[in-house]
């Protein structure tokens, strides 16, 4: 079991594997059996299902390898199979959010396994809920995929949607599942502040410190390794297939007192401007706080891209970015780059960006 759990490891690129993640693998893996070189169930539920479809076993065969055994109890009250489920809110309001991820737009089935498809889609959401300053509680999941998708991928993505629900504390209460023309995956995550007021994007006060937790570019980077299909690189390759959201930083910027917080699901600048428009002020960045990791600069010089293209404009690394007071003490992993000033959006270096400043969903 050990080996299984190192190679389940390094395929899902967990890159600071710690006995947390080493227990939710396990955990997982308890549940289905083995697991195959592109980290998909083969036996999951105790039948092969090598090669049968999605048509092959039908909506409640799926359905019922999707549910069965699987509960997160420390936050689910009763979990997938009534009509709806029910989850704990301690604090008596739920905080909500919703994405999704579309084949061929946010993934490719060609670049990403089954498992990191669905780690990336509950790590795009629990991030949001993290950017409210807020601690998972559950997940639903409404799948759509074609009839003759294998059996095998629809496994993969539930232990991929497992395992990073677990890594972020909760877990999948529920879902749907309809047949569809390409594979479409959309996540709502619920959460819950623990009598904490949220960390609004609109909470920025002239003369904060700008701050940043996690990675920034690793995703770009790695999307633009995959699509200029050069070999190595393998850190940014795997960031971009599996995000890798430290989801306690957000709960930690609201108790040192951020006044703003968000995710950089599109860009850092892209994201930091939403802050700008929801608080009515300025941000200035500084790149001399950011330091290119090795990988980062010989991909980015390999490739000719500028570095800060990556940093300042790539998206789905979902690290996060927010604003403290000038005189607070920053929590643990999190480093000012930048600080909030009169009027409206975001500079660099006291100029203007003229790059891109992050993702736009219709631009192309
Ligand atoms: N179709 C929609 N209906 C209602 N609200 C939406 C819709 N699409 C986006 N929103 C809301 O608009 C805000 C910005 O959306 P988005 O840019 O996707 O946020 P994020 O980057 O945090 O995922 C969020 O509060 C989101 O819930
Ligand atoms: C095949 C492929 N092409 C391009 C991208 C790049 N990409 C797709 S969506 C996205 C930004 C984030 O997605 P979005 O749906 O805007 O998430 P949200 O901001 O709502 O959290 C990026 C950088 C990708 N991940 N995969
Ligand atoms: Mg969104
Ligand atoms: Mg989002
Ligand atoms: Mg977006």
């Amino acid at each position: 079991m050990a080996e299984v759990v190192r190679n389940c490891l390094e395929r899902f690129s967990v890159l600071h594997a710690d006995a947390k993640s080493t227990a939710a693998v396990t955990k997982v893996l308890a549940r289905t059996t083995t697991i195959d070189r592109k980290g998909a169930s083969v036996i999951g539920n105790g039948e092969n299902n090598h090669d049968r479809t999605v048509g092959d076993v039908g909506e409640f065969g799926v359905i019922d390898r999707v549910t069965r055994g699987r509960i997160h109890p420390d936050t689910t009250v009763l979990g997938p199979g009534d009509d709806a489920a029910i989850v704990a809110a301690p604090s008596g309001s739920v905080v909500a959010t919703t994405d999704m991820l579309v084949q061929d737009r946010h993934f490719r089935l060609d670049w990403s396994s089954p498992v990191d498809i669905g780690r990336k889609a509950i790590a795009q959401n629990g991030a949001d809920i993290a950017a409210m300053g807020a601690r998972c509680t559950g997940f639903l999941v409404a799948l759509g995929c074609p009839s003759d998708t294998p059996v095998s991928v629809t496994d993969g993505l539930t232990d991929g949607l497992w395992l990073e629900a677990e890594r972020a504390g909760a877990g999948i209460v529920g879902g749907d599942l309809v047949q569809t023309a390409s594979i479409v995956i959309s996540v709502t995550a619920l959460g819950d502040l623990d009598g904490r007021p949220a960390v609004l994007r609109s909470g920025a006060r002239v003369g904060d410190v700008v701050a940043v937790a996690g990675r920034l570019g690793w995703s770009a980077a790695g999307l633009a390794v995959l699509d200029a299909g050069i070999d190595g690189h393998e850190a940014l390759v795997a960031a971009h297939r599996v995000p890798c959201p430290d989801y306690a930083r957000g709960p930690a910027a609201a108790l040192a007192g951020a006044t703003s917080l968000t995710d950089v699901s599109d860009g850092l600048l892209a994201d930091l401007g939403h802050i700008c428009d929801a608080s009515t002020v300025a941000i200035d960045v500084d790149t001399s706080r950011f330091v290119p990791s090795d990988d980062i600069a010989s991909a980015a010089h390999r490739l000719g891209v500028p570095v800060f293209d990556w940093i300042l404009g790539g998206g789905e690394d979902h690290a996060f970015a927010g604003t403290f007071p000038a005189d607070s003490e920053l929590p643990d992993g999190w480093i000012a780059i930048g600080t909030v000033g009169e009027g409206s959006g975001v500079t660099v270096d006291g100029g203007t960006y003229s790059g891109t400043p992050g993702w736009s969903s219709f631009s192309a």
